[in-house]
């Protein structure tokens, strides 16, 4: 399967199981003491979140600080209970603490078609072991107040249409959240979603493909915010053993369209790949199944976070 662009492409993907609407194309701090990252979790002296008035910058902005800086951003995925949400806790601590610029939390769905067998088996156990939309939410309010980065919140569209998607925003803003990632809603049909994530200040992130036609790329970029996500290759995802080439000149084709920043995603799993990406000069380098694999099949959720802790810091350290 193959994705198009925001939205992931018509065709694309198997029809959803549970949502017959939507069979057209689902797809698409630090503070630095010294030893380990799990004792810098940032605290606010006021853990407390106004609704409307958000404690951490959003997603475009942490972008704008970043530029600023000369800096890249690095923006780590994780699927949400994934072995159990209070490892999820911690493990939004760590990341966090070890210098993540934003970070993606899935909300694990059981038909993720864009998902390659590392998150879909993430996703699996994280439903059988009984997470759900509003355990996640109410982990994330626990949790938001004592993060400095900003969360885009990755979801499937059928579990934001159950809910209703003006419900579903004001939950996710009220939670703290800043931005969202919704893979498998078509361009054409962003409207109601971008329109509900403005009114709840929410940046709703497009992605766009290798298989993208150019105009519509254009479209994206321009409806995208926070910034564009550049899928770096057709398929699912999952670590591969190199990045494309290709994305040098597809970043060079999207920065002539758009001013936004664009970060990339699919297949990045090693220091040397975040190295190249951003040398090919991206904004952002997002990596997402490499990390789920080391929670997932760590001997024990300790181990998990430990080891967590040491590869963000190598791909950090490549930034
Ligand atoms: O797992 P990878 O190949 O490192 O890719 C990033 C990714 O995990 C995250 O952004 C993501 C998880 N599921 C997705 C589905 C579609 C697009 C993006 C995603």
């Amino acid at each position: 399967m193959a994705l198009s662009g925001a939205g992931l492409n018509a065709g694309c993907f198997r029809q959803l199981k549970q949502n017959p609407q939507s069979q057209s194309s689902l797809l698409p701090r630090r503070f630095g003491l010294s030893t380990s990252c799990i004792t810098r979790s940032f605290k606010p002296p006021t853990a407390t979140l106004s609704s409307t008035v958000p404690a951490i910058v959003g997603l475009s902005e942490t972008f704008s600080k970043l530029k600023k800086q000369g800096k890249v951003a690095f923006v780590p995925y994780i699927t949400a209970g994934d072995p159990d949400l209070s490892t999820t806790a911690e493990a939004l601590k760590v990341l966090d603490a070890c210098g993540s610029d934003i970070i993606e939390l899935g909300v694990p769905y059981s038909d993720p078609l864009a998902d390659g067998p590392v998150i879909q088996a993430a996703s699996t156990r994280s439903l059988a072991g009984g997470t759900n939309f509003d355990k996640i939410i109410s982990m994330l309010k626990d949790v938001i107040p004592q993060l400095s980065c900003p969360i885009a919140l990755f979801s499937y569209y059928n579990p934001i249409l159950k809910r209703g998607v003006d419900k579903f925003m004001i939950t996710v803003r009220d939670a703290g959240i800043h931005g969202l990632v919704v893979p498998d809603v078509p361009l054409e049909e962003t409207e109601i979603l971008r329109k509900q994530a403005t009114k709840n200040q929410l940046e709703l992130v497009l992605l766009t493909t290798p298989t993208t036609p150019t105009a519509r790329m254009k479209a994206i970029a321009e409806a995208s915010e926070g910034f564009v996500y550049l899928v770096s290759s057709v398929g699912v995802t999952g670590a591969r053993a190199s990045v494309s080439k290709h994305v040098q000149s597809l970043l060079t084709d999207i920065k002539e369209a758009t001013r936004k920043p664009v970060a990339v995603g699919f297949g990045i799993s090693k220091p040397e790949h975040v190295q190249q990406v951003a040398g090919w000069g991206a904004d952002g380098v997002i990596v997402g199944s490499a990390m789920v694999r080391i929670l997932g099949e760590a001997k024990s959720p300790e181990e998990g976070l430990k080891e967590l802790e040491i590869f963000t810091k190598s791909l950090k350290a490549a930034l």
